[in-house]
């Protein structure tokens, strides 16, 4: 493996309550040794098959894209990012979010915005890929918090968390479709199509091009988990270069976010001490969230800015 590819790490058939004790341990130590070098990894995850890919991310999604009922979704001025709507002035992209698209109902109601008549094709394409993400995910969460020696909260973390998807489009424009940033929330999986293009930041300043493939989805770490963790996790930057700049890009990014809009995130206790000193003060994520997109916008380490200690 050269430096410059994310490590691939095989989670296909993990799930943290049917697991095999030495290739669990294996997985997890090498998830560990990803995240400090680059705060991300490559995940392969045969669950999610290509019939599955395909229905969400070369029919759902771009079909999503088409439909004039999409525009009412946008309302993203409670909440930029997680709102309904998420666009980067100036850049050739755009993404519709969707909160708890792990049972059918939010789906439903979302997908009745845009088709009045409904859609089953894509509110089943989309539970059935959370689905399979929530899994994976939870998979994820249970190896980092063990790597830190916290799997004794692992039932409340998990319980304190809710899961997002983002459908992102990337249109006809700039090769540099959406600019370097880092994800706010505790972990996003990005699922890239026909088109590639996320490329992550290592330690180096060097981008690395991410190499999916079929059966591959990126796993990148978020500043809520950096700030939950005092420090331990790496959130590296990242951006969607596109190599061609005519064409249509889509990926959907699933990710895990605090449940309740005024939780609080703070540091775990066993996390600080003396070697390791309080980096951030607890903050509300969701204030956060609305000072990332507005005053802190353009600063290069907002989290610092905003509750840094
Ligand atoms: O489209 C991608 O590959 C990644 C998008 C991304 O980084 C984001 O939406 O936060
Ligand atoms: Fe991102």
């Amino acid at each position: 493996m050269s430096s410059l590819e994310l490590p691939e790490i095989d989670l296909s058939g993990f799930h943290v309550t049917s697991f095999n004790e030495k290739t669990w341990a294996k997985a997890r130590s090498k998830i560990a040794e990803a995240l400090e070098l680059y705060g991300g990894f490559e995940v392969i995850y045969n669950e999610v098959n290509l019939d599955l890919r395909n229905d969400l991310l070369g029919v759902a999604v771009p079909e999503l894209f088409t439909m004039p009922g999409a525009s009412n979704l946008i309302d993203s001025k409670e909440l930029p990012y997680h709102g309904a709507f998420f666009s980067k002035p100036g850049f050739p992209f755009w993404a519709l979010q969707l909160t708890n698209p792990n049972t059918i109902a939010p789906i439903q109601e979302y997908a009745k915005v845009i088709w009045p008549q409904g859609n089953d094709f894509f509110c089943n394409a989309v539970l059935n890929y959370a689905n399979h993400m929530q899994k994976l995910i939870q998979t994820i969460h249970r190896m980092i918090l063990e790597s830190l020696g916290l799997e004794d909260h692992y039932d409340s973390h998990i319980k304190s968390l809710s899961y997002s998807i983002r459908f992102a489009n990337y249109y006809k424009g700039n090769k540099i479709a959406l600019p370097p940033h880092k994800d706010p929330n505790y972990i996003s999986i990005v699922c890239q199509h026909n088109i590639e293009g996320l490329e992550v930041e290592n330690k180096s300043d060097e981008w690395i091009e991410t190499k999916p493939s079929k059966n591959s989805f990126t796993v990148l770490v978020g500043e809520a988990f950096k700030a939950w963790t005092n420090g331990r996790l790496h959130v590296p930057n990242h951006r969607v270069k596109l190599k061609n700049e005519t064409e249509k890009r889509y990926a959907v990014i699933f990710g895990t976010v605090p449940i309740h809009t005024n939780d609080m995130i703070n540091a775990r206790e066993e996390l600080v001490d003396e070697e390791h000193p309080l980096l951030f003060k607890p903050f509300k994520y969701y204030d956060y969230i609305k000072y990332r997109f507005t005053d802190g916008e353009n600063l290069e380490d907002a989290l610092k800015s905003y509750c840094g200690v």
